[in-house]
């Protein structure tokens, strides 16, 4: 039996001091919108406020928790703090999601409640990008339209990949727009499939189906209303307006109390649809009440100072934040660096690396390299001056989903237990695993655990002879096995059963193969189980990424590379994006952020890399702010 705190007593997890707003803000009672600047601990007030619902029993058993994050790697950080704070028992009733796993999860349970004409079938397939809607639409969509025959010349794919989704369902009668006639005929075929082409969603698709299943049953929104009691909403900046429609038609109305957090300074996923006034929308709609966080505990206060600046020209009305005190008031570096060609530029900042690293013992995980896109061209003279250092590096994007995968990390714990042989941590995690898969409860069936934990030890001795034989040459194949040989071990059935998105069977080869491809990349290079494991994983390997990609991460120190016209070479149209992705870049850095600017660079042109000569005109009023700022111009 579970015994609560009083709410009186209750305090924070791991000794974490809460300014007096975030402390009213976890422990509310109504819907709340939490407006914070970066590194105000958003994610962790959400963590702290899970554990105070479900310790004090706010949250009462059965019921639970629903967080929806945007990314899969922040729903897993979320769902490990949260156990971390709480315990294992408890964090059972907070379920971390991304708004589309959200979404899935209610279409796939529910999908045959679904009116027929928009009912996908039980295997469909996910379509991702525009390409692929392209790609169907001009392979299967061959009925002629009366007045534009060849409409696949005449349209614009990426404007019809937004209209597909632009209202909720059902679709409305067609007009005589070419685009409504195509959007109609497209919908019969991805719901339907049509020849060799199987039912086919994209996660847009799949949310407006989840919001009409909702919207017209009423009895699954009963039941989905009384399984959680709270909902919390992370990156609130960034919901769509088909994110936003399902919620409302999820939770409006209901006794479900809504905690939303983010940061409207933050807001990159415009181009993705993001709502320009989901904050005022929200609290108009769930009659929510508005707490501002002043406190930034990731960063330095010359950092911080930079930040409140920035922060007032991107949104008039931005609240002054204050450092933590942890810092000295004269910490923090921020930089400009000048170069005059990107060779210059990828030889000076290895030697800065290098000496980050060697002189200072930073850990090359706790540096990041950002750029704004293609992070392959604007990183690759770097990476080549690293390779020549010894240094390791690598694209993050690569292995980010990759790493968060439940499947990849049972993989690679079991290897880590076969190569490592000590390394308790991975053995508890396995064997807590294999409880909760084999649904043994902990306290009461010591012997089935003792059992079970015997077995492994057997198959981890297996696997270990198994790893020996593995040549390093083209191990792709053998890798791919040894992963299939974990999985049959574990049960894919019960795995499918704990994680259904598993059941549909090209996703989980796709996953096994990927990962298989990544490992194999590593051993191939180092020929050691162990090390191809930490390379795998990260360790020692310097990131590589878009801001996009760095949103809600941090780091020691933080390189820009190329802060420049070509990287936001659309600026004029975008601007309150491209200022927000600037702050959101310069806000990742808890002690050192660098910017630079090279004379010239090879970037894309057409699909040639050409050098050309970079310029900062269109983002002058950038390098203004930076100067308003103080910040220092170093040339080189
Ligand atoms: N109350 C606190 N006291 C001390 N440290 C904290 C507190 N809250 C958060 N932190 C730490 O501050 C850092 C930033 O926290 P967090 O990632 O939750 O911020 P955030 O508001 O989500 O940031 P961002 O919007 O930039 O992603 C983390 O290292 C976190 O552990």
């Amino acid at each position: 039996m579970t015994i609560f705190v009083s709410p009186e007593q209750w305090m924070p997890a791991d000794g974490l001091i809460l300014e007096p707003a975030a402390d009213i803000a976890v422990r509310s009672q109504n819907n709340t919108l939490i407006v914070a600047g970066p590194g105000a601990g958003k994610t962790e007030l959400l963590a702290q406020r899970a554990c105070y619902l479900l310790q004090t029993g706010k949250c009462e058993p059965p019921q639970k928790i629903l967080a929806i994050s945007f990314k899969v790697d922040s729903a897993e950080n979320l769902a490990k703090r949260v156990e971390k704070r709480c315990g294992k028992e408890l964090a059972r009733r907070f379920e971390s999601r991304t708004f589309d796993s959200f979404a899935k999860h209610l279409l796939d349970q529910f999908r045959l409640a679904i009116p027929i004409e928009y009912r996908p079938a039980r295997d469909y397939d996910i379509a991702f990008s525009v390409r692929d809607i392209r790609e169907i639409a001009t392979s299967y969509l061959t009925e002629r339209h009366p007045t534009h025959p060849n409409w696949q010349y005449e349209i614009d794919f990426d404007e019809l990949f937004k209209k597909l989704t632009r209202t909720p369902l059902p679709l409305k009668e067609v007009n005589s727009d070419i685009y409504d006639w195509i959007v109609i005929q497209l919908w019969g075929i991805l719901i339907h499939g049509k020849k060799s082409l199987k039912s086919t969603l994209t996660f847009p698709i799949i949310s407006r189906l989840a919001e009409l299943l909702l919207r017209s049953n009423s009895y699954i929104t009963a039941a989905l209303r009384a399984t959680y009691s709270h909902v919390f909403l992370d990156e609130f900046q960034d919901t769509t307006f088909i994110q936003y429609d399902l919620l409302k038609t999820a939770f409006l109305g209901s006794s479900a109390i809504l905690t939303a957090v983010g940061d409207d300074k933050q807001r990159i996923m415009g181009w993705a649809g993001a709502m320009p006034n989901a904050f005022a929308q929200f609290i108009h709609d769930f009659n929510a009440s508005e707490i501002h966080l002043e406190r930034n505990h990731r960063s330095a206060p010359r950092l911080v100072e930079i930040q409140n600046i920035l922060a007032k020209i991107i949104r008039e009305n931005s609240v002054e934040v204050s450092s933590s005190d942890k810092w000295k008031q004269e910490d923090g570096i921020c930089q400009v660096w000048t170069f005059s060609d990107h060779l210059q530029e990828a030889n000076y900042v290895a030697s800065k690396l290098d000496e980050l690293i060697n002189k200072q013992k930073v850990p090359p995980r706790d540096l990041c390299i950002l750029v704004k896109q293609q992070e392959h061209i604007y990183a690759k003279a770097l990476l080549t001056e690293l390779e020549q250092r010894g240094i390791k590096a690598r694209i993050e994007k690569e292995y980010q989903d990759l790493l968060a995968d439940e499947l990849i990390q049972l993989c690679i714990d079991a290897l880590t237990l076969a190569v490592y042989l000590h390394s308790p941590e991975t053995w508890q995690r396995m064997i807590s695993f294999l409880v909760d898969l084999n649904g043994i409860e902990a306290n009461d069936e010591q012997d089935q655990i003792l059992r079970m934990e015997y077995q492994l030890s057997e198959f981890i001795e297996t696997l270990r002879e198994k790893t020996k034989q593995i040549q390093t040459k083209n191990c792709f194949e053998s890798i791919k096995e040894l992963n299939n040989y974990i999985l049959d071990y574990i049960g894919i059935e019960k795995i499918i059963g704990a994680f259904p998105k598993y059941a549909r069977k090209r996703y989980l080869t796709e996953i096994i193969e990927k990962g298989a491809e990544k490992l194999a990349e590593s051993f191939e290079l180092y020929g050691d189980w162990k090390e191809s494991i930490e390379d795998f994983l990260g360790f020692n390997s310097i990131p590589i990424m878009t801001i996009h990609k760095s949103k809600g991460l941090e780091y020691d120190t933080v390189i820009f590379l190329g802060l420049e016209d070509d990287a936001f070479w659309s600026f004029r149209n975008q601007t309150d994006a491209d200022l927000c992705a600037f702050f959101v870049a310069l806000s990742r850095a808890k002690r050192q952020v660098i910017f630079t600017f090279s004379g010239s660079r090879e970037v894309l042109r057409g699909r040639q890399l050409q050098t050309v000569e970079q310029f900062k005109i269109q983002i002058s009023s950038l390098y203004q702010m930076l100067e308003q700022a103080n910040v220092e111009v170093i040339s080189h």
